[in-house]
């Protein structure tokens, strides 16, 4: 692709000259307009708005521009070859003569004038104002040639003075075209990189919106929502206590009546401050809550289905989905009831995160919290058939109403309540999720997956298990399913040497796993075998049930998930 660019000249003589630079610049996309000052402005608002990627322009021009666009903008310099090629110009008029301009151009002018012994005099301004006083004193003084940028020609007209305009040459035109097209290659591979980052940052459910010190948007990104989603007031007035305090956090309604985080800080880069906000559904902040798990589900999870009775499980949920939902997930303990609830979320395409609730340890006020969040599915787990009068009372009244909207929400089993609830039957989807037992075909396919697990977290050798091996493995009662297997398969990999698992090893294995749930040596090894020891122990008395076990143990799901899997 074409570097497209805008070449704004400030006054018409230098048309030529693009022109002819333009004709050796075929690399180039090069369009040229005439437009000094605000017009020039305007010419390069419009080239933004249709697409170009740099504007040259010159001077006081160029300046103008750069703060109107977020273009790159390149500015002609004036070389001294242009400063010598106006002194020469200007030597042989016979009237009293003066340069005006910046220091940038008066202090090289200042030198060719005193090496060439040219009869001019140098003036020096420091902003552009600065011209509307000079010029009549100059006028006062006797002078009668002014030199000067397309301001300083205008005004020495204005006074009955000449005015020569001091010009571009070639030199500086080829320069600001190379420099245009350096500045786009920065520019590019810096927007590539916003892109980048902008992209993960979505993936990291950001919502973010930074205001520069006037309260324009410099930067936005919404995951979650379709921009900001408070009201201009409640924007304004988290504006205020930001500037106020340093930093804000508070729950705002959104537009849409549900209720969204925003934390604002101050960020300073480069003598510049910035206000920083962050919206987060509140979804974010129920991880904290007693009984509930936020999963971020951005990967498809991965099911073992090559058995019928999975295949006839997944069937009913693909078959099921667009009509429906509300889920009930029939299964024993460890039999991938999760994981089943992680795939119907992630077949819902929603960004959003995965609420997992324990419905008997979740307090009543939050899961009201939870239940009028913008909340996309919910895995209701331990729904006991007698809940709370409260706690009934919200979730007849949360699945009277999912009906109208995107909500899904799964039950890992089918407490007696809701079956009454359902007036009408067809909604509920009910999906039996097999056993061990049930999909023996599975079962190598689901070791080889731990094998390969193990050996990518904890480097364990073994990478291949014979096929007289899973005989083995199928032949033996699984009470607790794949979460058994797995954890049995842990301990078989991380003490075998070789790479290959043969049956006489997962044999031997199994029946140290018999000898040592019947001793079960409490007290033996390190405080972290000892803790692993007590957690495998209670887990199992819990029926291999995570929610009932962290319970027990009085810390939260996802430290348990962390201690297992150490
Ligand atoms: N078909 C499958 N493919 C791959 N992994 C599976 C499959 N079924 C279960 N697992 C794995 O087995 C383990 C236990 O599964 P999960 O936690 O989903 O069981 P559960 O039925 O929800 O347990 P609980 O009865 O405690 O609620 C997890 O590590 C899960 O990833």
């Amino acid at each position: 692709m074409k570097v497209k660019v805008m070449f704004i000249a400030p006054y018409a003589a230098m048309v030529p000259l693009v022109e002819e630079c333009k004709a050796d610049l075929a690399e180039l996309d090069i369009s040229l307009e005439v437009g000094n000052l605000q017009d020039g402005v305007e010419i390069a608002k419009r080239a933004e708005a249709e697409g170009y990627h740099v504007i040259i322009s010159r001077g006081g021009t160029a300046k103008m521009i750069r703060h109107a666009v977020s273009l790159p903008v390149v500015d002609v310099h004036i070389t001294g070859y242009d400063i010598l090629r106006i002194l020469t110009l200007a030597k042989d008029f016979s009237e009293k003569k003066a340069l005006v301009g910046f220091t940038n151009i008066t202090l090289g002018a200042q030198s060719i004038a005193d090496v060439l012994d040219y009869p001019v005099d140098v003036y020096s301004i420091q902003q552009a104002d600065d011209v509307k006083e000079l010029l009549p004193k100059l006028k006062e003084d006797g002078y009668g040639l002014i030199l000067g940028d397309v301001i300083t020609v205008e005004e020495a007209n204005r006074h009955g003075m000449e005015g020569v305009l001091l010009q571009s040459g070639r030199e500086a035109i080829y320069s600001s075209f190379s420099k245009a097209e350096q500045q786009y290659v920065y520019h590019r591979s810096n927007l590539d990189r916003i892109e980048l980052l902008t992209q993960r940052l979505k993936g990291y459910q950001e919502n973010l919106l930074i205001l520069n010190q006037k309260g324009h948007v410099v930067h936005e990104v919404w995951s979650s929502f379709e921009g900001v989603p408070i009201s201009v007031e409640a924007l304004e007035d988290l504006k205020e206590k930001l500037q106020l305090h340093g930093s804000v956090s508070e729950f705002i309604p959104t537009l849409r009546g549900k209720e969204v985080e925003v934390f604002g800080y101050m960020a300073n880069v480069d003598r510049s401050s910035y206000m920083v906000f962050t919206f987060s559904l509140n979804i974010n902040s129920f991880n904290h809550l007693s009984g509930v798990e936020v999963k971020m589900v951005n990967q498809k999870p991965k099911v073992i289905h090559k058995s019928d009775a999975m295949n006839r499980a997944l069937k009913v949920i693909d078959q099921s989905f667009y009509q429906h939902q509300l889920y009930v997930l029939n299964g024993d303990p460890g039999s991938g009831k999760s994981l089943f609830a992680e795939y119907i979320h992630y077949k819902s395409q929603v960004s959003d995160l995965l609420v997992v609730v324990d419905f008997n340890q979740c307090k009543v006020e939050d899961l009201k919290r939870i239940l009028s969040s913008n909340v996309k599915t919910i895995y209701c787990q331990n729904v006991d058939d007698h809940p709370s009068e409260n706690k009934l009372e919200l979730m007849k009244s949360f699945l009277y109403r999912i009906m109208d909207q995107q909500v899904r929400v799964i039950f890992s089993s089918k407490p007696a309540w809701l079956y009454e609830l359902v007036f009408d039957h067809e909604r509920l989807v009910e999906v039996h999720v097999p056993s061990l037992r049930e999909r023996e075909e599975d079962l190598k396919e689901l070791v080889t997956m731990f094998m390969t697990e193990f050996n990518q977290s904890f480097g364990s050798l073994p990478i291949r298990i014979k096929d007289e091996a899973v005989k083995v493995l199928a032949n033996q009662d699984w009470p607790y399913n794949v979460r058994e297997l797995k954890s049995f398969i842990k301990t078989l990999v991380l003490s075998e040497k070789g790479y290959v698992i043969e049956a006489h090893k997962v044999k031997s294995m199994l029946s140290e796993k018999k000898s040592q749930e019947a001793r079960m040596p409490m007290l033996e090894g390190t405080l972290d075998e000892i803790e692993s020891r007590v957690i495998e122990a209670v887990l199992e008395e819990e029926n291999f049930n995570q929610s009932k076990t962290a319970k027990r143990l009085g810390i939260n799901r996802s430290t348990l998930w962390r201690k297992l899997n150490k």
